[in-house]
């Protein structure tokens, strides 16, 4: 378990989750009464760690409101502080810890080595900002790091000319020999595997010599809204990109421009909140809720009507309002058929929700989801099933049939999304034991508590 040194005394990304957890796991606590809560979030991880990224490629120092502070962005902060950037924390105003002050290096050096976790975004984001310092870089991570795809990130460096020495063959772990410049242009990648290898490119491409025109040949392209917020936190900091067709970008070469951002809260972190409603009734708010947002987890606005829930926007407060009950206590949590291609990230979640509804549920388009921080397909089906539930495993994703679940132990792979997609089974079926909880520190080290703050 890391605790990076960068962290406070007083910040412990697993503190909540140690607290609550016993030998044998931690309890899901039941749902006695329908909710009536509101609550805030701590700063999305998608946002934090591209900005992160950029505020240190800018030209001069920036400041990040209301980061967030988790496993993953600390990973980020440690690795980019380990090529030069520096890092100043001053008192935020958010609720969630502090502000961020990101000065970057005035030459970025390598003759370092970088943990990735199990963070997606710090395994495909920095290598190529390695390949733009003056040294080798070591990337290495978890264990299950080791199997996740890097195949985009380190073709298309090698591509582009930079010399990575890759044992494994296509995964961690792998060095990058940078020296201090890339020439950029033309490349092809395919990234069906994930579309952080067209983020990780895009986000250090305005400091290639040449800049990027980056095209994708595979068939398929998971998680666009994840592209369209590197195209937008590029284009706020002064970067010419655009997308001339689908599967197609340029980035022009240029300074990145350093400037303030407030990062907004997470919500793909609000999904197992918002799922909650349907499942003990009642409803949740979340405030803080942005009226524009290239964030995924804003479709849940979308998607939880789907499953018969109602959602109301006032202002920056988004609520879901639980179904009307059935006959017999039934939910009245309607059976969906979904394509999730574009928010893969939020299926846990909604599979859980599925296995709680009265009716058969597909969800499709999330064969890549195989590649996150665990097998996502079979961990959601192994685990459902062993609650006696009636999951089963297509290629692109799964069929959920309603079925009468029981109390058991629950994994959660060290995946934070399996861990809450656990919390939220059990919120409706007592004796669920969760046995990593605290995985959540991947990007919600708050989750146990405000979980129970949510059921208070
Ligand atoms: O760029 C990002 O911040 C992310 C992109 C997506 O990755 P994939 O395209 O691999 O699904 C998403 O699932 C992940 O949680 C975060
Ligand atoms: C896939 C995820 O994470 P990562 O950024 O590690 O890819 C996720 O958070 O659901």
């Amino acid at each position: 378990m890391l605790i990076s040194k960068y962290s406070e005394p007083e910040f412990d990304p697993y503190g909540d989750a140690r607290e609550t957890e016993t030998d044998e796991g931690w309890r899901a606590p039941v749902a006695v009464t329908p909710l009536s809560a509101t609550m805030g979030l701590p700063g999305s991880k998608s946002l934090t760690n591209r900005e992160l990224v950029l505020a240190a490629l800018a030209d001069g120092p920036s400041t990040l409101r209301a980061p967030l502070w988790s496993r993953d962005s600390e990973l980020m902060i440690e690795g980019l502080r380990s090529l030069g950037t520096g890092f100043e924390r001053v008192p935020g105003h958010g609720g969630f810890g502090d502000d961020l002050r990101v000065t970057p290096a005035e030459e970025l050096l390598g003759s370092t080595t970088i943990d990735c976790g199990l963070a997606g975004t710090v395994m495909r984001f920095l290598p190529p900002v390695a390949a733009l310092a003056l040294g080798p870089t070591m990337f290495d991570g978890d264990e299950h790091a080791r199997k996740r795809p890097m195949s985009g990130v380190i073709d298309g460096l090698r591509a582009l000319g930079v010399d990575l020495a890759d044992d494994r063959r296509g995964t961690l772990p792998f060095t990058v020999h940078g020296t201090g410049a890339v020439g950029g242009g033309a490349l092809e990648i395919d990234a069906s595997a994930s579309s952080q290898f067209v983020s990780a490119l895009l986000l250090s491409a305005p400091r290639f010599e040449r800049g990027l025109d980056l095209r994708h040949s595979g068939e398929r392209l998971p998680s666009l809204p994840h592209i369209e917020m590197t195209i937008e936190t590029l284009r706020a900091r002064g970067v010419e990109v655009t997308s001339p067709e689908p599967g197609r970008w340029t980035v022009a070469p240029g300074p990145i421009r350093a400037i303030d951002v407030d990062i907004e809260p997470d919500l793909s972190n609000a999904a197992p909140f918002l799922v909650a409603a349907l499942v003990a009734g009642g409803s949740v708010t979340i405030t803080g809720w942005p009226a524009e947002t290239t964030q995924v987890g804003a479709q849940l606005a979308q998607l939880l009507p789907q499953f018969g829930a109602r959602v109301v926007v006032e202002g920056d407060r988004l609520t879901v309002h639980a179904p009307e009950r059935g006959e017999g206590g039934r939910r009245g949590i309607r059976g969906v058929d979904l394509d999730l291609s574009e928010a893969g990230e939020l299926a846990p979640n909604l599979v859980a929700l599925a296995a709680l509804a009265d009716e058969p549920s597909t969800i499709t388009g999330i064969g890549h989801i195989r590649h996150h921080e665990t097998d996502r397909l079979a961990a959601l089906t192994a685990e459902i099933n062993g609650l006696g539930g009636a999951v089963t495993e297509l290629d692109d994703g799964l069929r959920i049939d309603p079925a009468p679940l029981h109390g058991g132990p629950w994994r959660a792979y060290a995946d934070h999304r399996m861990a809450t997609s656990g919390a939220i089974i059990g919120l409706a079926v007592p004796g669920v034991v969760v046995d990593d909880i605290a995985s959540t520190g991947k990007t919600l080290p708050q989750f146990t508590a405000l979980w129970e703050q949510m059921l208070a």
